[in-house]
């Protein structure tokens, strides 16, 4: 990813936080990625982590419509992922989709009640709305509207081991090809409190 492409990411993320009235502390660090996939409009995200600790994390996240975090999973995290302002596209699976057909079905909290869903079958979170993701549960989301901001509370979040991508190319932590000056960064190797 460029560091035009991070900068460019990152202040259409602020000016998302801006319209839709989400207020950042002090200092916030936005982090971009496009996953190491090299386009960031297909795949990317732009996360600013708002607490990491050993009980609890919060990040606030921004993608523009249609750009999609991979399908992936997670051995000790367990999140809810809320659709902020806007509307989310999201795909759940059993098993990993690479590896294994669509079949079956996926139990979990929406909105705090249990669901049955079709692995493989997109469906959507309008605002407000949340999905309870256990460890294990594959995943991938978009959004599917412009001004979506999407949310993250979870438990501890280790993004150098506890990420697991379908796609064995995705890499978080690529290194961003410096062609203008840096204004904002890329994924940290290891979310600190
Ligand atoms: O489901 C998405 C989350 O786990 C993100 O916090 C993660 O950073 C994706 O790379």
């Amino acid at each position: 990813m460029k560091q035009s492409e991070v900068n460019r990411l990152c202040r259409e993320a602020d000016e998302c936080f801006r319209l839709q009235g989400w207020i950042l502390p002090p200092n916030a660090q936005f982090a971009a990625t496009d996953f190491g996939l090299g386009d960031y409009r297909a795949a990317g995200l732009v996360e600013v982590l708002l607490a990491n600790e050993p009980e609890y994390c919060e990040k606030i996240m921004y993608a523009s419509e249609n750009m999609s975090t991979p399908a992936h999973t997670h051995g000790k995290k367990k999140e809810d992922i809320i659709c902020r302002s806007g509307e989310l596209r999201l795909t759940v699976w059993a098993d990993n989709p690479r590896l294994t057909p669509s079949v079956g079905a996926v139990e979990v909290q929406i909105n705090r009640e249990m669901r049955r869903l079709l692995s493989g079958e997109a469906f959507f979170l309008k605002a407000g709305e949340r999905i309870t993701l256990t460890p294990g549960i594959w995943h991938e989301f978009a959004p599917s509207a412009a001004g979506t901001l999407i949310g993250e509370v979870s438990t501890w979040c280790d993004e150098a081991t506890d990420n697991f991508f379908a796609d064995p190319r995705v890499d978080i932590f690529h290194a961003i090809e410096p062609d203008e000056t840096a204004e904002y960064g890329g994924f940290p190797s290891e979310a600190s409190s």
